[in-house]
């Protein structure tokens, strides 16, 4: 964080207009952006602009987006270039790996728990007991359209089966109360820790003995903004977080690396196993599950060009070892996009 505030900052308006999507968890996340900036900047007003994007609105597209272009973000980034907005939140895990012209990453802010969760269905809590996956009977159904998840969690679990399963974190939740077919979901620690809902947790997902790898960028977030932008750069940096910085970096530029979009099925996890000293771990599963490639490394980190060079090295050592035949087969079999409705 800075002492003393850049001449961009002391100078001209003190407003940053902060746009993100109207869905509960974006509006939390909004807040929590803009309750840091605050701290670090307690003259200047920052307006929030909630917007429903088409990824919202029209979920079935979305979902064949598997390019990561981002129906959720275009909009909003048209505002940002049109100068009508100042910076955008966003869970960085939703955010393509690479940015339009002119937009770029203006800072990772200190990451939550970047764990996958279990939630299971109240009643059968109650009634069973049950809390971790280990506990289902086979043939038991988790909800989730996270071909990431599935394939993960179908290499390790196989006798699971799975249900498509959509909407924003509320309308899941209440899906899984409701639909008598399902025995649990799939969540993203950190948004129901943002939203206060973490008391629906039954398990964290571990990582370890060939455990369930996270989404690239889960549980931080990222916030976008104009390239030339002196003065909102200038801000970000005072609310950056070093390590979720420099962890995320490695993440994407692996991912960017392996031509991943958001839904190709790729986990990772990052720990600074000693300070400077960053592990990455990497799984690219088959859609089934049946096949993987997986990686480890750890390296001494403290730039973010060794960031961006750590990710790449890993993408490469998992090529090398057969995660492009596994890509290029999901790549094959992709759905042709729905036509234009
Ligand atoms: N794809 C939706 C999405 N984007 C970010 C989060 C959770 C918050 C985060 O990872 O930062 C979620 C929900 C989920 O996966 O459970």
């Amino acid at each position: 964080m800075a002492d003393e505030q850049t001449p961009a900052l002391a100078s001209g308006p003190t407003t940053i207009r902060v746009g993100t999507r109207n869905s509960p968890l974006a509006l939390a996340q909004a807040y929590i952006v803009v309750a840091a900036l605050r701290t670090v900047l307690p003259a200047y007003s920052f307006p929030i602009h909630g917007m429903t994007t088409t990824g919202d609105r029209d979920q079935l597209t979305a979902l064949y987006n598997f390019g990561g272009k981002g129906l959720w973000t275009t909009q909003l980034e048209d505002k940002l270039e049109a100068n009508e907005l100042d910076i955008i939140v966003h869970s960085l895990k939703d955010m393509p790996t690479t940015l339009p012209e002119g937009l770029v990453l203006g800072c990772v802010t200190k990451r939550e728990d970047p764990r996958d969760t279990l939630v299971l269905k109240k009643e059968l809590v109650d009634k069973h007991g049950w809390k971790t996956l280990a506990d289902l009977p086979a043939g038991s159904v988790i909800g989730t359209s996270s071909v990431r998840r599935i394939a993960q969690l179908a290499r390790r679990y196989p006798s699971l089966k799975f249900k498509d399963h959509r909407g924003n974190i509320q309308t899941r939740l209440r899906k899984l109360e409701e639909d008598p077919e399902l025995t649990g979901i799939i969540l993203a620690a950190a948004g129901l820790q943002r939203m206060q809902l973490d008391a629906h947790i039954s398990q964290f997902l571990e990582s370890d003995n060939g455990g369930i790898l996270h989404a690239v960028g889960q549980g931080a977030l990222g916030i976008e903004c104009r390239s030339g932008d002196d003065k909102v750069l200038a801000a970000l940096k005072m609310i950056e977080d070093k390590d979720a910085t420099l962890a995320t970096i490695a993440e994407r530029s692996l991912m960017r690396a392996l031509e991943g979009g958001c839904s190709v099925p790729i986990g990772v996890e990052t720990k600074w196993v000693e300070p400077g000293q960053l592990r990455l771990r990497a799984t690219v599963v088959s859609v089934q599950g049946t096949e993987g490639v997986d990686g480890e490394a750890t390296e001494p980190i403290t730039t973010a060009e060794q960031a961006d060079k750590f990710g790449e090295k890993m993408a490469a050592d998992l090529v090398s070892r057969g995660a492009n035949k596994i890509l290029d087969d999901i790549n094959k079999n992709k759905p042709a996009p729905p036509p234009p409705q």
